[in-house]
């Protein structure tokens, strides 16, 4: 029989906006289901039909009325960028204050390309950390929107500290060959839907080990673009499960092993286990390198339907930190410092487990 977990540790609550930009950030923003009713949502548009329908979403900014007449950026992303720099001081005002600000959109046509590199470059002027989840188009689309996509994925990378790639080409690996166009898109967006809440739901759930911000702060900033793991499974070694399923997840373009910095995070219900959650952690290990900046947040969610579910989310970089830069000599002088998780990281219930206590 497995233990669980009695204590949490009470963390200051971080601002968290999640802003999501043109057709298919307004998509992502309007479904997500977070278990943390404190985030602020945004959505912003050039197209003001499109954002007429986002009823749900709190604060909603039409781009560049001036440049634009809420008629769309019509697939342009000079347009989009231009419309954004216009409507700037809107966004400011939506955005001031986080502590992280997420960005979602889609690469390829004119809002979320020419936007998201603006809100990412604003958001980290106002302090926040900034992280974009994007798509990439399906092969279907390619020519100029892949191009269109390619640069703007170029640009935001310039400007965001981490950015979570997810290519909606990709995604039709997993699903039947004659599926519709709008099942495969309901399909990536469970995936960065999985992959967005894994980080925020970490940082707003009661957590079990002494993970803060400053730590994800560490890790995540000036990253560059990053490697996406997601796993989730149910039953009693769940969490061991889940771990292996995003360590091997197909979704990660690169190797782990060349990680340099990794933000995972476990989530489970009120029974998750401790040697279940200690295991996973030790695969971490025995995946990637000895000298990285590791970074490991476990919460447990509230949730009756998460009672038997862990889903963990791995966020990976092979973008060395200041810190080991400075050892291997090749100092980075934009990166940040960095947090190695060491023994005295893990919860008291842990480390007795270490020392075979449990
Ligand atoms: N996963 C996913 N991808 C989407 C969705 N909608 C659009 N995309 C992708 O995102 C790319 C950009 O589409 P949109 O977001 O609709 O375009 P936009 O940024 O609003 O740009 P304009 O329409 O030109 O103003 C498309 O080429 C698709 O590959 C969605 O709901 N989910």
């Amino acid at each position: 029989m497995q233990s669980t977990a009695s204590s949490f540790h009470a963390r200051a609550p971080i601002n968290i906006k999640l802003i999501g930009l043109g057709g298919c950030g307004g998509n992502l923003v309007s479904t997500l289901k977070l278990q943390n009713d404190q985030v602020d949502l945004v959505v912003a548009n050039t197209d003001l039909q499109d954002l007429a329908g986002r009823t749900t979403i709190p604060t909603r900014i039409l781009l560049g009325p001036q440049q634009t007449a809420g008629k769309g950026a019509g697939g342009r992303p000079d347009v989009g960028a231009a419309a954004t720099v216009e409507s700037e001081p809107m966004l400011a005002k939506a955005l001031s204050g986080a502590d992280l600000v997420v960005i979602v959109a889609g690469m390829g046509g004119g809002t979320g390309t020419g936007a998201a590199p603006v809100v990412a470059r604003l958001a980290r002027q106002l302090g926040a950390l900034t992280l974009a989840f994007v798509t990439m188009p399906f092969q279907v689309e390619k020519g100029q929107r892949s191009r269109i996509a390619e640069q703007g994925l170029a640009s935001v990378s310039k400007e965001a500290d981490a950015v979570v790639v997810v290519s909606n080409q990709k995604i039709l690996n997993f699903v039947d060959p004659r599926t519709t166009l709008s099942v495969a898109l309901t399909y990536s967006n469970t995936i960065l839907a999985a992959a967005i809440s894994g980080v925020i739901d970490q940082l707003s759930l009661p957590s079990l080990m002494q993970l803060d911000f400053s730590h994800v702060r560490q890790t995540l900033s000036q990253a560059g673009q990053t490697m996406l793991g997601i796993g989730s499974a149910t039953g009693s070694d769940a969490a061991q499960r889940a771990m292996q399923l995003a360590l091997k997840c197909d979704l990660l373009e690169g190797n782990l092993q060349k990680a340099r910095r990794v933000f995972a995070s476990i989530i489970g219900g009120s029974n998750l286990g401790l040697i279940d959650v200690h295991q996973a952690i030790e695969q971490i290990h025995r995946v990637v390198a000895n000298e990285i900046d590791l970074v490991i947040g476990v919460a447990t969610s509230p949730l009756a339907s998460h009672r038997d579910r862990v889903r963990v989310t791995l966020i990976a970089s092979e973008v060395a930190s200041f810190r080991q830069s400075l050892s291997s000599g090749q100092a980075n002088p934009k990166a940040s410092v960095t947090h190695t998780i060491s023994s005295n990281d893990l919860p008291p219930f842990l480390k007795l487990h270490r020392r075979g206590c449990l």
